[in-house]
């Protein structure tokens, strides 16, 4: 579930009235997601996304994921707008969160990706990166590797709760990872969490890249690192599929070209980034109640992937 905050249909009614987009026929929340409230919503003109701010997400960093969006709209990235009221304001209050009603994109995101969908999305990122050359705003990664060490002992021994052992395996794959982080590697504005259900696809063609709230400046290939994690293995992280994986790449560097130091550095890039999504949902896994209606997603999926990179180089 992800709607944490209810809003009324008067306080809707006065919010689109702000707005030149039509009257509010029908507002449905949406199930997915868990970091912010969202809402389906239809209006004599068009449908749109309302998205309510969590803490999750942090607000005073909007304006620059927005203008980020801006920016990849308009160099023909299927990426959603948050749209201006009619004084020119896009980020609004709304039953005491901060609030934008967002373009709506068509398009379903898909749990088994096939190699041609992998292959769009890694061109649709590879034209992302293209475009973000030209985009000069910063955000520092608040998860970003120098992060992972202090948010290891801030899950502390309680992880190994969930297997015993997991910190110091965790703690000594993360020394070993740190020990060997790229620090030269090209820096932009990057996705940094751009798995499947943030893709939008229609059959083979990607029609929208959503949920900007991690974005930040980082390592560009980490970017890709991510994805290679996310997109090519099955859920739990014990079959890695090949053919995925070289899909990814291929579509990413038709688009954008990878330098050698980049291409060598994604082993490691990957490493890193099952470590990131190891700590994140052990922290989740540790402080979310096991009967809180948002569904915890697995640690060990990300410990069994950064197995299976251990083990081969996955990207020969
Ligand atoms: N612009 C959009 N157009 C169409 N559907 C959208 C759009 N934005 C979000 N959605 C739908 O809403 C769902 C939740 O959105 P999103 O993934 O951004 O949620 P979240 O809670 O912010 O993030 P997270 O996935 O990190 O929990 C998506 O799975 C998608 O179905
Ligand atoms: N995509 C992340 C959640 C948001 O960071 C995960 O699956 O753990």
């Amino acid at each position: 579930m992800a709607v944490y905050t209810q809003v009324s249909a008067e306080a809707l009614g006065a919010f689109l009235a702000r707005y030149d987009h039509g009257e509010l026929l029908s507002a449905k929340g949406i199930a997915e997601g868990v970091q912010n409230s969202n809402y389906l919503v239809e209006t004599t003109a068009d449908r749109f996304i309302l998205t309510l701010y969590e803490e999750r997400t942090s607000t005073e960093d909007l304006p620059f994921f927005l203008d980020m969006l801006d920016h990849l709209a308009s160099d023909g990235n299927p990426v959603p707008r948050a749209l201006p009221d009619r004084d020119g304001v896009a980020i609004q209050q709304l039953a005491g969160r901060s609030a934008c009603l967002i373009e709506f994109l068509t398009g379903v995101s898909v749990s088994h990706p096939t190699a041609a969908q992998a292959y769009a999305a890694g061109a649709a990122m590879g034209h992302m990166h293209t475009s973000l050359a030209g985009f000069a705003q910063t955000r520092a990664n608040p998860l970003g590797a120098d992060t992972w060490q202090p948010f290891l002992a801030r899950c502390g021994r309680a992880i190994d709760s969930i297997e015993p052992g997991l910190f110091d395996r965790t703690e000594a794959a993360l020394a070993s990872v740190l020990a060997q982080w790229p620090r030269d590697l090209p820096i932009a504005a990057i996705h940094s969490d751009l798995f499947p259900d943030n893709v939008l696809m229609l059959g083979d063609r990607v029609t929208g890249v959503i949920d900007f709230y991690f974005a930040c400046t980082d390592i560009r290939a980490y970017d890709l690192a991510v994805m290679h994690t996310s997109w090519a293995f099955d859920g739990n992280g014990e079959n890695y599929n090949a053919a995925i994986g070289k899909a990814l790449i291929d579509g990413y560097a038709g688009q954008f070209a990878l330098s050698d130091a980049e291409r060598g550095a994604l082993p490691i890039l990957a490493r890193g980034a099952c470590l990131r999504f190891l700590l994140t949902r052990a922290w989740d896994w540790l402080n979310t109640p096991a009967d809180a209606l948002v569904t915890r997603k697995d640690p060990l999926a990300y410990w069994r992937r950064l197995e299976a990179y251990l083990k081969d180089d996955l990207f020969a």
